[in-house]
């Protein structure tokens, strides 16, 4: 069934090139409330280029964002976070020698007021006992959220920054490869934290080269072809042969 709700999250006619390479050629793209799309491309297809500019990274050269209807111009990409777009690159990565209660905080400190209106200070058990809480509601089992990140595999690492970026989230979350260099098992985990974001209402936009999590996860899928969107369909349209055949352009 095609869902006909507005879009919370939507890219129209963006383009932008990187000198004489035209990275994004008129790409338009919709997630709604509840949603996840998947986006995916070949290497150079533009993806990351899209995500920038969802995420308030880049600027494209022409086109339009709106954000619940209305249209915005991110100066930042702090602009766009504030208005509830969090986005988590593949690169990203967390602080190894703070917490994970300290990372999921970061930037976001819960400060108490110190005596005599001095300096306050964070208030670090809060702290401990609410990120446990906000991993264990997306689904994040860690053992204990005073540990270190370093002490903890590649694979908890990713959850945690995944489980961070879903409890903060208010609106759309961007997961560029969020799975990629993980196991089978963390895979699932972190296929687990999506379907919680979907769960909780946020708008979800999905990059990876693992089709089958593609396919898995998303309700719709958006293929990028050499900068332009070749086809964006219900997930129900393709499998991995046809999936792979659109992106290659074998296929359409
Ligand atoms: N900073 C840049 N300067 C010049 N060209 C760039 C720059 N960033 C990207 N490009 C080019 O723009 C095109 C799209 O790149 P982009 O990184 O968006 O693709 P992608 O789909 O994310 O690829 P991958 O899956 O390999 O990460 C490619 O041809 C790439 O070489």
């Amino acid at each position: 069934m095609t869902d006909t709700s507005a879009p919370l999250y939507e890219v129209r006619n963006i383009s932008k090139s990187y000198g004489s390479v035209i990275a994004l050629d008129n790409a338009s793209l919709a997630v709604r409330a509840g949603e996840v799309v998947g986006l995916v491309g070949d290497n150079g297809a533009g993806k990351s280029t899209l995500v920038k500019a969802l995420a308030g990274a880049h600027r494209p050269d022409s086109g339009q964002i709106f954000l619940d209807g209305i249209e915005r111009h991110w100066a930042s990409p702090h602009e766009a976070l504030q208005a509830g777009v969090e986005t988590l690159y593949q690169e990203s990565s967390l602080a190894p020698h703070l917490s994970v209660s300290a990372n999921v905080f970061l930037g976001r400190e819960i400060v108490s007021p110190g005596l005599l209106g001095k300096l306050g200070f964070l208030a670090q058990k809060k702290m401990d006992a609410e990120a446990h809480a906000d991993l264990e509601r997306v689904g994040i089992a860690v053992p204990a959220s005073n540990r270190p990140v370093s002490q903890l595999s590649g694979g908890q690492r990713q959850a945690v920054a995944i489980g961070r970026t879903v409890s903060w989230a208010r609106k759309v979350i961007i997961l560029d490869e969020p799975t990629n260099h993980l196991g089978a098992r963390q895979s699932k985990e972190v296929l687990q934290v999506i379907r919680a974001a979907k769960a909780k209402g946020l708008g979800v936009i999905f990059i990876s080269h693992t089709l089958p999590h593609i396919l898995e996860v998303t309700d719709r899928i958006v293929v990028l072809r050499l900068g332009k969107i070749v086809k964006d369909a219900p997930t129900s349209d393709f499998d991995v042969d046809t999936l792979l055949g659109t992106i290659t352009g074998l296929l359409v």
